[in-house]
């Protein structure tokens, strides 16, 4: 039996801890928008580029972003700010990972300390080398924090599926019905 017939309970846990990370990046004149601020596509992609990095860091190998949903964007962020984007594992299912990421930002002009400037989640799936999905550790919480963010992760896991649910049966009856649009 190889580790791909396992089902993740058979796999050893790994604590989240083991994957978290922060990537730390300081904003320049050519991440702006016509606003002068930070463009809202510079910080994502930093925060699929951290998040990648924990996915990858906990599933010991390659995987994709599959999904990215609930980008929060706080404060503006801005040119000199030295951005910090910290991400964790949630949850785990069978072979995807939620990761849970926040952005900080610290002014370079003020000596106070770093405001929270955005946050998102984003679903990884882990993937084998013919890019197919393959079975990821289980995430095993260590904290009460830990605990919250998984079950809070369960619950928009549960409405993703049933929302990509919904819209598939309301497109099969409206192809059903033979609407075109
Ligand atoms: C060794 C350590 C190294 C560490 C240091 C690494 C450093 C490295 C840093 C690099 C950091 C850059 C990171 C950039 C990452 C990209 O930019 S990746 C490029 C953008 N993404 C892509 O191209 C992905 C394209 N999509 C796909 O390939 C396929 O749709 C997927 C995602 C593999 C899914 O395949 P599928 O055939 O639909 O498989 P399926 O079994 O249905 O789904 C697999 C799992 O994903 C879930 N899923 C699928 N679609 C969705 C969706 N839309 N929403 C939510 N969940 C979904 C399913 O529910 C399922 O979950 P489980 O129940 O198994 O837990």
């Amino acid at each position: 039996m190889t580790i791909q017939d396992r089902s993740p309970e058979q796999i050893a846990g790994k604590p989240t801890s083991a994957a978290r990370t922060t990537l730390s990046h300081i904003m320049t004149g050519s991440d702006t928008n016509l606003l002068g601020t930070v463009h809202g596509g510079v910080i994502m992609k930093l925060v699929d580029d951290v998040a990648g990095a924990v996915a990858g860091r906990h599933s010991g190998g390659p995987a994709v972003t599959a999904s990215m949903d609930e980008m929060a964007f706080l404060e503006p962020v801005r040119v000199g700010d030295l951005v910090h984007v910290k991400a964790q594992v949630n949850w785990t299912g069978r072979s995807s990972m939620e990761v849970g990421v926040r952005v900080l930002a610290e002014r370079w002009n003020e000596s106070t300390p770093a405001v929270q400037v955005g946050s998102a989640y984003l679903v990884f799936a882990a993937v084998d080398e013919n890019g197919k999905p393959r079975v990821v550790p289980p995430v095993l919480p260590e904290t009460e924090k830990d605990r919250r963010r998984y079950q809070e992760a369960q619950i928009r896991r549960t409405h993703r599926l049933a929302r990509r649910r919904a819209i598939k049966e309301l497109r099969d009856a409206r192809a059903a019905e033979g609407i075109e649009d």
